[in-house]
């Protein structure tokens, strides 16, 4: 899809979402879904693992319900269970997952369909080298541009036999049960997913598996910090004490017994409504200690101006009397780029946003899509080699296309909520990894104090 913006005054059509304008400040609490993330990551390690796990509160978006899909027609048994105990609002089902008796029992023959997720994609075909049998793996049109060559060398490099399309899907993955495994170098500054992949089947190869980075520095690092927190919450043996390299012995994957923390980056455009909006949108459950890169956006909003508590309620962010702009490196949390550019878009003062340039492999381009529909609806922004650069611009409506990305699409409803006419399209791309975006939109505006001017 070309990013150059058509009409500043779109025809709306039934595929726009008028996104809603704040009526007033906002006194809101959301409760948000688990996340995308450490769903998928439990998924694996417990279709991997010598007994039954159960994932509480897992989060049941379209990334999360490919992955599970692919595991079971991989031959694990993934399960609704009620939860136990007192009920939380929002509860959802629990996942139980059964492994086959061994992971050598995984079955082949199949093929796995990875929609956009960038999880699944990179995570699976490092399992289904496990497999008994070829594993087909292909997506929708855009994961089809989506880089794949390191992670599918180095498992070649591994012992694992692969035919791929000039390093993208659709490709075959030729399971023969069991993968040799050992030490590999790859560049993943592409995405932190390569190295993420390896490692968490790394444990069922025969000699473990050591990946060594060499390129330029990998991003959203903090999400490898997350495979291997939840490797050794399974009870592998990682060792990560030497920059760029990472070592998991061959051992069994314990069976889990996880709660899943809310999705924090998926939070984003909630809390970022409080600064926009004004007033107070407050989060239930937002963890302590983690290791998603979401919890950057305390710092972040704190910087542009809110109020941000975090206690054992969760987290509470009240909008400042201003929205300034900020500079920053978003390397480590690059997933957190279109919530921030669409708040810089609303700041008074310019905004840097620097270190992203492996996000033009996300779902879209998304630095060309921002540059696009942003400029589109009148801001003042420039691309960079590696971000963007966002100057404060009187901002009009029209239509914000999604490049079938949810953070696009969310990025949409956070401008709208200042500017009126904005029109956000196909804003059901938010399934991605958020169920009912719409609804729980709706619901933080609820309780918006109506006849009190927005900034
Ligand atoms: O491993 C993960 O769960 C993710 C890693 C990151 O990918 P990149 O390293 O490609 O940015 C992040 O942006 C993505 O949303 C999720
Ligand atoms: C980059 C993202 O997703 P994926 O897991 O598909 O890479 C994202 O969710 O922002």
């Amino acid at each position: 899809m070309s990013p150059a913006h058509p009409s500043p005054h779109p025809v709306p059509t039934d595929a726009d979402w008028s996104a809603p304008l704040a009526p007033g400040p906002l006194d809101a609490t959301v409760v948000l879904p688990g996340s995308k993330s450490l769903t998928n990551r439990y998924l694996v390690l417990a279709a991997l693992a010598s007994d039954r796990s159960r994932l509480r509160s897992p989060l049941r978006s379209r990334d999360t319900l490919l992955m599970a899909q692919a595991l079971r027609s991989l031959g694990v048994g993934i399960d609704d269970v009620a939860p136990e105990g007192e009920v939380a609002p929002g509860a959802v089902a629990d996942w139980v997952v059964t492994p086959p008796e061994e992971p050598a029992s995984l079955r082949g023959d199949v093929t796995v369909d990875c929609g956009l997720a960038g999880t699944v994609m990179r995570f699976l075909p490092a399992v289904a080298a496990l497999a008994d049998g070829t594993v087909r793996l292909d997506g929708d049109p855009q994961a089809r541009v989506r880089p794949m060559g390191p992670v599918v060398d180095a498992l070649r490099t591994l012992g694992v036999t692969i035919d791929d399309e000039d390093g993208h899907l659709p490709l075959s993955v030729a399971g023969r049960g069991r993968v040799r495994g050992g030490a590999v170098t790859l560049d993943a500054s592409a995405s932190s997913q390569f190295i993420s992949a390896l490692l968490l089947a790394g444990a069922r190869y025969d000699e473990g598996v050591t990946v060594h980075h060499d390129g330029e520095p990998v991003p959203s690092e903090p999400h490898i910090l997350m495979t291997v927190e939840t490797l050794r919450d399974a009870g592998a043996i990682v060792d990560d004490s030497e920059p760029n390299t990472w070592r998991v012995e061959p051992s069994e994957i314990n069976a889990l017994d996880v709660s899943v923390e809310p999705d924090l980056s998926n939070a984003g455009p909630f809390v970022a409504a409080a600064l926009v909006a004004g007033g107070t949108v407050r989060v239930p459950g937002w963890p302590q200690h983690t290791t998603q890169a979401g919890d950057l956006l305390r710092e972040i909003l704190d910087t542009m101006g809110a109020d941000v508590r975090l206690d054992r309620s969760g987290l509470t962010v009240v909008g400042g009397d201003e929205l300034v702009g900020i500079d920053i490196d978003l390397h480590d949390a690059a997933e957190l780029t279109p919530t921030v550019a669409a708040l810089a878009a609303l700041a008074s003062t310019p905004t840097w946003i620097r270190g992203v340039a492996h996000i033009r492999g996300h779902e879209t381009d998304r630095l060309a899509a921002l540059t696009a529909e942003l400029s589109g609806i009148g801001s003042a922004v420039t691309e960079t080699e590696d971000g963007l650069k966002i100057a404060p611009a009187a901002l009009h409506g029209g239509r914000f296309r999604s490049y079938h990305d949810h953070r696009m699409a969310t990025a949409g409803a956070i401008l709208g909520l200042r500017v009126p006419g904005v029109l956000v399209e196909d804003i059901g791309t938010t399934g991605k990894t958020l169920p009912d975006f719409v609804g729980l939109w709706a619901g933080m505006l609820e309780g918006a104090a109506p006849g009190v001017p927005v900034r």
